[in-house]
C-alpha cells in the first residue's frame, strides 16, 4: 500500500473551487494515462491515494481507470487550480475483485499545484522476480474554461447514462485515437485458441452428397440393391422436411382476450384489458409456391380464445411476405406455377452444386419446401459399377472393393457425346431424378432444384416435356469465364469429389476430368429457351452479370434477388449475443435493460476478442439489434463502423414482455401452453413468432450473403438462432430449440468448400 500524505483534497467537488481562488473561472482538467498493449488475465489498471475520490489509500475504493484504446487507459478528473496536494500510485488489479492486487513499484506520485513532481516515470509492477510489467504513463493537467467543462461534463453523463444509448446515431464509428495503429494490437494477451469449444458436429461434406436418394433405391426398383452399398458417408437421409402443415390465418373477428395477472409492458405499450386476439383460422393454403390442395375450411372446435383448458390455438404455417405470395399464388396462379422446377445448367466446375446447396438451404429456411436432385449421384448409384475399364485397370479384386466403398467411377469417355452408351446412360438417370421430382411435387413439394449440367437443348427439351402441366421450369446457367476459378473448382472436385474418392494420383484424377470438360465443352450449348436465369461471373462477388429472360412471380423474383447478392468470397461472420442483462439475471423476457456486471465484463472480452481475430482485416462490420444490451456490448469495439438494425431486435413478446416465465405460466397457462407445444409458430400476443423473426431477417441474411469483409453480429437468442439456422441448414422446427449460450461468440467462416463453425466460449455464462 502507498505511504504518506497529503492534504485531503476532495476532488470529487467540481464546485470546490468556487470558495478558492480560481484565478479567472478556469479549473484544472486532469488526465492520467497508462499505456502497454499487453494484458495481465483480467486485471485493470486502477488509481487510490490519499482523497477520498480515489479511495484514501483503501485498495478496494480505488477507482478503475476507462480503456480508451486496445493500450491506453485513462482516468481524468477537475481540480481547481490552487487545489491541495494528492499523492497516488497506480494499481493492477480486477475490476470486480481485490485481489490479486499489485501495486506499482516506487514511492507515491505526487500532484500538486498542477503538476506532477518529480520525473514521470514508467509505471513498473512486479509479479515475482522475472514477470514484470512496465506501462507508460503520461499526466496531463490542462486549464479548461467553465463552459467547456459542463459541455464534457454532460457528454460524459450522456455516455453513462444507458437511457441514451439511442442518441448513438444508427450507424457509428468510434475511431482508433491518434498515433495508435491497428496493427500494434498483435501483442495483445490474448490467444484465441485457449476458448476453443467444441461445436456441434459440421463436417464438411460434398454438397451432393446430401441431396435426394433416389425413391426407386428407397423402394427397391431401379436401383438394385446388388448395384450399391448404402454406406451412409455416401447416400444421405432425407433432410428434415420443413413445415407441412398448411393452415393460414386472416384478419379476424373480434376476440376478448382477457389476461389475467398482466402487467404493464414496456416495449409493447400498455396492455389493454379486452382487446382483440388477432388469431382466427380461416382457409387452409400452402406457403411459397402454393399446393394443388386449395382452401379448406376450418372446424370450429379448434377455433381458440375460449381460455379453456386444452383448448387449440391455431397458428399459422407461414408469416409475412411468404405467407401474402402463398395466397395470392394459390387463387390467380396457374397451376404448374405452384410447383417451380429450379434446372441448374453449366459446365462441370462452375459451382452448380454449389449455387444449388446454397439455394435450397435459403429457401428451406424461408419455409418453402425444397429438395436438391443432384443427377451426379443418380449416375453413381445408377451406373456405378458397370464400368469396364475400371475393372480392365484394376481387376476383380478392386471390382469387389468399389462395390463396397459403394460406386466406381466412370471415366471421361462416359462422358463424351459420341458416346451412345454414355449419353443414353445419363439421360436415363436424369429422367429418373426428373420423375422423383415431380412425384414429389406432386404430394405437396414446392420447390425442386435439379442439379445436372443439361448442357444441350435436347436434354433440356427432354426435361421440359416432363414438367408439363406438373411444374414450371426456370433454367439457372451458371457461367465463368475465370480461368483461375475454374481451376480452384477442379482441384476441389478431385479431392471432394465422390468420383475421384478412390483416386489414389491426384494427378491421374486431375488429367481424367480435365478430358470430361472438354468432352461436354464440346457439345455445350448456352441456354436460350424458356424462362431463365444466366449467372455471368458472379462468384467472386465482384463485377459479373445477372441475365434474366421471362421471370416473374414471387418467389423467382426472390430467388433473382438472392443470387444476385450471393457470392464465394471467404469471409468469418461472428454471431454472439449481448452480454449478460439484468432482465437475464431476473429471467425476465424481452425488456431493454442494460449490462449486468458480467455482462459488461464479456463486453470487455469481446473487444478484446474482435480486436484480436479481426486484426488482419482490412474491413469489418458490427451490427448490433436497437437495444441498449447489444449496442453497449459492443461499445467499446473501435476502429470499424457500428450499424443498429431494427431486424435485430429480439423477439417481440407483446403483452408478456418484462415478465418471467413462471409469470406467465402462472397466469396465462393456456398461452404457456400452446407456446410450449408449438413454439416455431407461436406468436406472442400482439408480439411475434420465430416465423415472424424469420421473416424480418431475410434481408440480414441477404445483406451477410452480400457482404464480403467480415461482420460481428452482436444479437439476441431468438433472432440468433434463426440466423444461426441459416448458416447450419437446421430445419425450421429447431429453430426455437437451438441452444443459443450467453458469453459465447459462434464464427461461421463462408467460402468455396460451404460452411464451418468455430465456438469460442469467452466466460461462464
Ligand atoms: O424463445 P425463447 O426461448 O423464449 O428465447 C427468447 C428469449 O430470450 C431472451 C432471454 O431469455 O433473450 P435476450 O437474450 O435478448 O434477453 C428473452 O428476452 C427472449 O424473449
Amino acid at each position: 500500500m502507498g505511504s504518506g500524505s497529503s492534504k485531503n483534497l476532495d476532488t470529487s467537488s467540481h464546485g470546490s473551487g468556487e470558495e478558492k481562488d480560481d484565478h479567472g473561472g478556469g479549473q484544472l482538467y486532469v488526465s492520467l494515462k497508462m499505456e502497454n498493449h499487453k494484458l495481465k488475465g483480467d486485471l485493470v489498471p486502477h488509481v487510490y491515494g490519499s482523497v477520498p475520490l480515489v479511495g484514501s489509500w483503501d485498495t478496494s475504493k480505488a477507482l478503475p481507470m476507462e480503456r480508451e484504446s486496445t493500450s491506453m487507459w485513462e482516468l481524468s478528473f477537475v481540480v481547481p487550480p490552487n487545489h491541495e496536494t494528492l499523492d497516488f500510485k497506480f494499481l493492477l488489479k480486477p475490476k470486480y475483485n481485490n485481489v490479486p492486487c499489485i501495486e506499482e513499484e516506487g514511492s507515491n506520485r505526487q500532484f500538486m499545484g498542477g503538476k506532477l513532481q518529480g520525473v514521470a516515470r514508467l509505471a513498473v509492477f512486479k509479479f515475482n522476480a522475472d514477470d514484470i510489467l512496465e506501462y507508460q504513463v503520461l499526466i496531463k493537467a490542462d486549464r479548461v474554461s467553465p463552459f467547456d467543462l459542463a459541455a464534457s461534463w454532460r457528454a460524459y453523463q450522456e455516455n453513462l447514462e444507458p437511457s441514451t444509448v439511442r442518441g448513438i446515431p444508427d450507424v457509428s464509428i468510434n475511431s482508433l485515437p491518434d498515433g495508435v495503429d491497428k496493427g500494434s494490437s498483435t501483442s495483445l494477451d490474448l490467444d484465441l485458441e485457449q476458448y476453443l469449444v467444441p461445436a456441434p458436429a459440421t463436417p464438411v461434406v460434398y454438397a451432393a452428397n446430401l441431396t435426394e436418394t433416389p425413391r426407386s433405391l428407397k423402394h427397391g426398383g431401379a436401383f438394385s440393391k446388388g448395384d450399391v452399398s448404402t454406406k451412409d458417408t455416401c447416400v444421405s437421409v432425407d433432410p428434415p422436411a420443413t413445415i407441412k402443415e398448411v393452415e393460414f390465418v386472416v384478419p379476424d373477428p373480434p376476440k376478448l382476450f382477457h389476461p389475467p395477472g398482466m402487467v404493464e409492458s414496456k416495449s409493447a405499450g400498455t396492455f389493454i384489458p379486452q382487446q382483440k386476439q388477432d388469431i382466427f383460422r380461416a382457409i387452409f393454403v400452402d406457403r411459397g409456391v402454393g399446393s394443388p390442395r386449395l382452401v379448406k375450411s376450418a372446424s370450429a372446435d379448434t377455433l381458440t380464445g375460449s381460455g379453456k383448458p386444452g383448448a387449440k390455438r391455431s397458428m399459422p404455417a407461414a408469416a409475412g411476405a411468404v405467407a401474402a405470395a402463398a395466397v395470392a399464388d394459390q387463387m390467380l396462379g396457374p397451376k404448374e406455377d405452384m410447383h417451380l422446377a429450379i434446372v441448374l445448367v453449366g459446365l462441370p466446375a462452375r459451382g452448380k452444386t454449389f449455387t444449388a446447396a446454397k439455394l435450397t438451404r435459403y429457401l428451406r429456411w424461408l419455409g418453402h419446401d425444397t429438395k436438391h436432385f443432384n443427377i451426379g449421384k443418380y449416375r453413381r448409384l445408377k451406373h456405378g459399377t458397370n464400368q469396364v475399364e475400371v475393372n480392365h485397370i484394376y481387376g476383380l479384386d478392386f471390382r469387389i472393393y468399389c462395390l463396397n466403398a459403394y460406386y466406381l467411377r466412370q471415366s471421361a469417355d462416359f462422358f463424351r457425346g459420341d458416346n451412345p452408351e454414355g449419353m443414353e446412360a445419363r439421360n436415363e438417370v436424369a429422367a429418373l431424378a426428373m420423375d422423383d421430382m415431380t412425384t414429389w411435387m406432386q404430394e405437396g413439394g414446392q420447390v425442386g432444384i435439379f442439379d445436372a449440367t443439361n448442357s444441350t437443348s435436347e436434354r433440356r427439351n427432354m426435361l421440359i416435356k416432363m414438367a408439363e402441366g406438373k411444374c414450371k421450369i426456370i433454367f439457372l446457367e451458371t457461367i465463368c469465364n475465370d480461368r483461375q476459378i475454374i481451376e480452384r473448382n477442379i482441384r476441389l472436385k478431385i479431392q471432394q469429389s465422390p468420383d475421384y474418392a478412390d483416386e489414389p494420383d491426384f494427378e491421374a484424377g486431375y488429367q481424367d476430368f480435365k478430358r470430361r470438360l472438354d468432352n461436354y465443352e464440346k457439345i455445350y450449348e448456352p441456354v436460350n429457351e424458356g424462362s431463365y436465369i444466366k449467372m455471368i461471373d458472379m462468384v467472386s462477388g465482384h463485377g459479373g452479370q445477372i441475365q434474366v429472360n421471362n421471370i416473374s412471380g414471387y418467389l423467382p423474383g426472390r430467388i433473382v434477388f438472392f443470387l444476385v447478392n450471393t457470392h464465394l468470397t471467404p469471409r468469418p461472420i461472428l454471431l454472439t449475443r449481448h452480454g449478460e442483462s439484468l432482465y437475464n439475471v431476473r429471467a425476465r423476457i424481452g425488456g431493454d435493460t442494460p449490462l449486468s456486471g458480467n455482462g459488461e465484463l464479456y463486453a470487455k472480452k469481446l473487444t478484446n476478442f474482435v480486436e484480436k481475430r479481426l486484426k488482419n482485416e482490412r474491413a469489418a462490420s458490427i451490427w448490433t439489434s436497437t437495444l441498449q444490451r447489444t449496442i453497449l456490448t459492443a461499445n467499446q469495439i473501435v476502429g470499424f463502423p457500428k450499424i443498429q438494425w431494427r431486424a435485430l431486435d429480439e423477439i417481440n413478446a407483446g403483452v408478456f414482455d418484462g415478465m418471467t416465465y413462471e409469470e406467465v405460466k402462472k397466469n396465462m397457462p393456456d398461452e404457456y401452453e400452446s407456446r410450449k407445444r408449438d413454439k416455431l409458430r407461436y406468436r406472442y400476443p400482439r408480439g411475434e413468432s420465430y416465423l415472424d423473426v424469420i421473416q424480418r431477417l431475410e434481408p440480414v441474411i441477404i445483406e451477410l450473403e452480400r457482404q464480403r469483409a467480415p461482420v460481428v453480429v452482436v444479437s439476441h437468442q431468438a433472432v440468433l438462432r434463426a440466423l444461426y439456422a441459416y448458416f447450419a441448414d437446421r430445419p425450421l422446427h429447431e429453430i426455437p430449440h437451438i441452444e443459443m449460450p450467453l458469453h459465447t461468440i459462434i464464427e461461421i467462416q463462408m467460402g468455396v468448400t460451404g460452411v464451418q463453425e468455430k465456438r469460442y466460449k469467452l466466460m461462464d455464462s
